[in-house]
C-alpha cells in the first residue's frame, strides 16, 4: 500500500530525513514514533507527496502519492489546518465528501468519528477534542482506504484523546490502514499494531510494541545506592548495564532473580523495586543509541 525506498530530505544543512526505508500493508495501524524534530512531519509530508524527497522514492497503491490524493484512496489529518467556520458539521462533511469520486456517506462518516450528535453544530463551535474528531471526519469522507494521521491528539486531554482513537480504531476496524504519528509511547503502543521508531531522521527500529521491548530486553532492577559505591554492580549475574540517578541504581537484567539474590548478599536492597521493560525504556534506549550514532537496530 505504502513504499517508501531510501528517503531523504535535506534543507540546506539541515538532514531532515536521511534514508528511510518503510513498507506498510493493507489494513495495518503503524505508529511512526519519535521525538520532535525526529523527521515525522517530514517523512508524513513526503509520504502525501507535499513535499519533493531530495533522494528516494515513495509509492502508493503503486503509483504517484498525487494520483493517490485525486483517487480519494488517501486521506491526510495535518498538523495545522482551520476549519471553515459558519458552517455545521453535517454541512462540512458533505462538502469535503462531494469533491470526492467515491465518499463514504455522510451519516457513517459521522458515525465513525462520533460526531452524530454534533452533526447540526456549527464547526467553529466545537471544543477542541470535537474539531479534532471533525478533522479526522473530514480525512475519511472521501472513503480512504489510507488514512495518515499527523500527531493527531496533540493538545488534546485524555479524555479527548481516548474519544479519537475510539473512532480511528472503528475505521481501522473495517480493514482499513492508517499511520499515525506521535510522541506518546502508551499511545502508539496502544493503538497500533507496528511502531516504527524514528530519531534523528532515521529509522531506528520497527516492529510490534512487544517485540521493540524485547530489543532492549530483560528487566529493571533499581535500589537505593545512597553513598554507596556502585563499582563491581556491572559484574553481577544477569546484570548488561548500569545507570545511577540521584542516588538510585538501574541495572537492566536479563536475569533479575539472579541479580537481586546477588545483591541481596551485597546488602543492597534499599527500597529495592523490579519492573518489566516498558515501550519507554526501548524508547530511550533505541534513540539513545541513534544520538550516539552506533549501527543500526532494526527490529
Ligand atoms: N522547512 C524547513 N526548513 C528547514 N528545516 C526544517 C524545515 N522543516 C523541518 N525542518 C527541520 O527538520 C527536522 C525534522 O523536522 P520534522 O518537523 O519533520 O520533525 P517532527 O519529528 O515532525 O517533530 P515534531 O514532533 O516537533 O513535530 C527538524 O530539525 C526541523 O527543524
Amino acid at each position: 500500500m505504502v513504499e517508501l525506498a531510501g528517503v531523504a530530505k535535506h534543507y540546506g544543512a539541515v538532514r531532515a530525513v536521511r534514508g528511510i526505508d518503510l513498507t506498510i500493508r493493507r489494513g495495518e495501524s503503524i505508529a511512526l514514533l519519535g521525538r520532535n524534530g525526529a523527521g515525522k512531519s517530514t517523512s508524513i509530508g513526503i509520504l502525501l507527496g507535499l513535499l519533493p524527497p531530495s533522494e528516494g522514492r515513495v509509492r502508493l497503491f503503486g503509483g504517484s502519492p498525487e494520483a493517490a490524493v485525486r483517487s480519494g484512496r488517501l486521506g491526510a489529518m495535518l498538523q495545522e489546518g482551520a476549519l471553515i467556520t459558519r458552517v455545521t458539521v453535517r454541512e462540512l462533511v458533505a462538502f469535503v465528501a462531494g469533491t470526492y469520486p467515491r465518499p463514504l456517506p455522510v451519516a457513517e462518516t459521522l458515525e465513525l468519528a462520533g460526531l452524530t450528535e454534533l452533526a447540526g453544530r456549527r464547526a467553529d463551535r466545537l471544543s477542541g477534542g470535537q474539531a479534532q474528531r471533525l478533522r479526522f471526519a473530514l480525512a475519511m469522507a472521501g472513503g480512504p482506504e489510507l488514512v495518515v494521521l499527523d500527531e493527531p491528539t496533540a493538545a488534546l486531554d485524555v479524555e479527548a484523546r481516548r474519544e479519537f482513537w475510539s473512532a480511528m480504531r472503528s475505521y481501522a476496524a473495517r480493514g482499513n490502514t492508517v499511520l499515525f504519528s506521535t510522541h506518546y509511547l502508551e499511545e502508539a503502543d496502544e493503538n497500533a499494531d507496528r511502531i516504527v521508531v524514528i530519531d534523528k531522521g532515521r529509522k531506528v527500529a520497527d516492529g510490534t510494541g512487544e517485540e521493540i521491548k524485547r530489543v532492549v530486553g530483560g528487566n529493571v532492577v533499581a535500589f537505593d545506592l545512597g553513598d554507596r559505591s556502585s563499582e563491581g554492580l556491572e559484574l553481577l549475574p544477569g546484570v548488561t548495564s548500569v545507570e545511577i540517578r540521584r542516588g538510585r541504581a538501574y541495572l537492566r537484567s536479563a536475569d533479575s532473580d539472579a541479580t537481586v539474590l546477588a545483591l541481596a548478599g551485597r546488602g543492597d536492597v534499599r527500597n529495592l523495586e523490579v519492573r518489566v521493560s516498558r515501550l519507554e525504556d526501548a524508547f530511550v534506549a533505541l534513540t539513545r543509541a541513534a544520538r550516539e550514532d552506533r549501527e543500526e537496530a532494526v527490529v
